[in-house]
């Protein structure tokens, strides 16, 4: 029996190895779309440069990650690049029960376990046009020093061996080709969605399902 649950708001994951551009392509969409609001995940890793705790995470300490995690606050949790990252379900829970749309900025083992907890999630992945062009951009980042662009450049190639598992697939060569592709994808599945629950509604009223 199936325990995942189902909301009125729609739940996009986007996922993709460090570098490939998911940050700034969620940025750019919630920049476009006021229907759709970001979970902050809260994350063992130290704040870099401007990040600021509650903006781009919640920065939590290992204790009070554990104590998160024993109290059952994660809708999902994993550890990445040597740091442990989760969404809570606070986060998530209220705005999508109340029809809002939640978008998550998560890795893959993150989605996986999103889609086992939420029937109607959209797990869209995000490519790189080539290998070297995700080193180039990790390295232009400047945000990471060399072993850690050494250590995310190795897990990527674990993350995309995952790929077949996700709904959609953007591959971000040109930045505003693949952020057409996340805001379509998002449209798509919001008629999709409320096509389905107006098909439900109407079948329950034909049948008169109390
Ligand atoms: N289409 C693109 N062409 C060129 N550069 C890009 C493109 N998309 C993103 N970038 C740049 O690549 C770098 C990595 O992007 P970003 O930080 O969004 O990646 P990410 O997948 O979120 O990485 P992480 O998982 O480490 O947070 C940034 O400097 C960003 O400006
Ligand atoms: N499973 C989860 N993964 C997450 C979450 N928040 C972020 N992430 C992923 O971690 C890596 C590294 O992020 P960075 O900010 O340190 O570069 C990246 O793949 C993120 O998508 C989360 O809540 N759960």
């Amino acid at each position: 029996m199936s325990t995942s649950k189902e909301y009125p708001g729609n739940l996009f994951v986007v996922a993709a190895p460090s570098g490939a551009g998911k940050s700034s392509l969620v940025k750019a969409l919630l920049e476009l779309d006021s229907h759709v609001h970001p979970s902050i995940s809260h994350t063992t890793r130290a704040p870099r440069g401007q990040e600021k705790h509650g903006r781009e995470y919640f920065f939590a300490s290992e204790s009070e990650f554990d104590a998160m995690v024993a109290s059952d606050a994660f809708v999902e949790w994993a550890l990445v690049h040597g740091n442990r990252y989760g969404t809570s379900k606070k986060s998530i829970e209220e705005r999508i029960a109340q029809g809002n749309d939640v978008i998550l900025e998560i890795d893959f083992q993150g989605a996986l376990q999103i889609k086992a907890a939420f029937a109607n999630a959209v797990l869209v992945f995000v490519l790189p046009p080539s290998w070297d062009e995700l080193r180039s951009r990790l390295e232009r980042r400047g945000e990471d020093s060399s072993e850690v662009i050494q250590m995310r450049l190795r897990n990527a190639k674990a993350e995309m061996a995952q790929v077949h598992k996700f709904d959609f697939v953007i591959i971000n060569e040109l930045f505003e080709r693949a952020l057409f592709d996340l805001k379509a994808i998002a449209h798509a599945q919001r008629l999709k969605y409320a096509a389905q629950r107006r098909a439900r509604s109407e079948t329950f009223e034909l049948l008169n399902i109390p």
